[in-house]
């Protein structure tokens, strides 16, 4: 299977602050990773490196083989970058953007540019300074589809952009990935968005990453368990258990170990009833990183 990224025991500080160390992950070809994180956890700077805009303190990060500090024009033309939302020249009108951009792409395709911008309520003489923040971001997506690149590193793809546009978007972004193979690193805090069309998911904490699993994996596997007591509950995530957290006696615990696993432990505390809920990748998310 071909690696599109390979990050290898990345270690980034800004000054003194740690915001990662030896983190390692891998993208394969055709897959849709997306990465997700709470505010401040390093998803921007991430991608930063990927691009090699950043320097990390220690660590390699390679796209199509090569490494990101050296790569060559042709690498560089098979990425779509799309760093939160927005095109830098907003002196342009939506046609002139178009013809500029399409200078620097060997694979251009113009058609698929102004099917997406169609669905703008704009003329092709409007300048991207006097449009709004999510106008400008579907310009910059409309852009980024007719490069036509092979991998697509979306950082937060959905900022400004309402819900039918987003969906739009999404759906775009799957046949786009799924047809023809094409590999894409996203992050989003939009999470239902997510889960429509990531096949893997990265999840950072801070100083760290949490969790990089199949998103299948997630949703066959992670559990709330709603019960009530008052006793004194504590578990370790050694225990296999991520999360519990009490709301006056009532509790909610997240685990991804069986439910007689999770009944005998309970059963621990005098806990003989409770209630097993399927969750949302968004539930999922709380439940792995907290709610604060
Ligand atoms: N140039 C910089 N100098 C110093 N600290 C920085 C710099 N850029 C980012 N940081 C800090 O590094 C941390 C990670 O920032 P980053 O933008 O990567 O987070 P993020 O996960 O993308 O956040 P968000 O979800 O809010 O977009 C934050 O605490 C931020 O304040």
């Amino acid at each position: 299977m071909d690696k599109i990224i390979e990050c290898d025991k990345i270690t980034h500080y800004y000054g003194n602050r740690l915001i990662y160390k030896d983190l390692s992950f891998e993208v394969e070809k055709g897959k849709v990773l997306g990465l997700l994180g709470k505010n401040g956890t390093g998803k921007t700077t991430i991608i930063n490196i990927l691009n090699g805009y950043l320097k990390p303190r220690s660590g390699v990060c390679r796209l199509f083989g090569e490494e990101m500090e050296h790569l060559t024009p042709q690498t560089k033309a098979r990425i779509g970058l799309l760093l939160e939302g927005h095109v830098q020249h907003t002196y342009f009108n939506v046609g002139q953007i178009e013809r500029f951009y399409s200078g620097f792409f060997p694979k251009w395709n113009r058609d698929a540019y102004y099917e997406l911008l169609k669905k703008l309520q704009v003329l092709p003489s409007q300048k991207l300074s006097t449009m709004s923040c999510g106008q400008r971001s579907q310009v910059a997506l409309g852009l980024l589809f007719a490069q036509d690149p092979e991998l697509l590193i979306l950082d937060d793809f959905s900022m400004g952009l309402d819900p039918g546009y987003r969906r739009l978007f999404v759906e775009y972004l799957k046949e786009y990935a799924s047809a023809e193979n094409k590999t894409v690193f996203l992050t989003s805090h939009i999470i239902q968005d997510m889960e429509l069309l990531i096949d893997d998911c990265m999840i950072m904490d801070y100083g760290r990453l949490l969790l990089h699993k199949p998103v299948k994996e997630i949703m066959e596997g992670f559990r709330r368990f709603r019960f009530a007591s008052s006793a004194d509950i504590r578990f370790g995530q050694d225990e296999g258990i991520w999360n519990c957290e009490r709301i006056g006696n009532n509790w909610e615990l997240y685990s991804f170990l069986p439910t007689a696993e999770v009944a005998h432990k309970l059963k621990q505390y005098g806990i003989e009833q409770f209630k097993e809920e399927n969750l949302s990748l968004e539930d999922a998310f709380i439940g792995l990183t907290g709610k604060y």
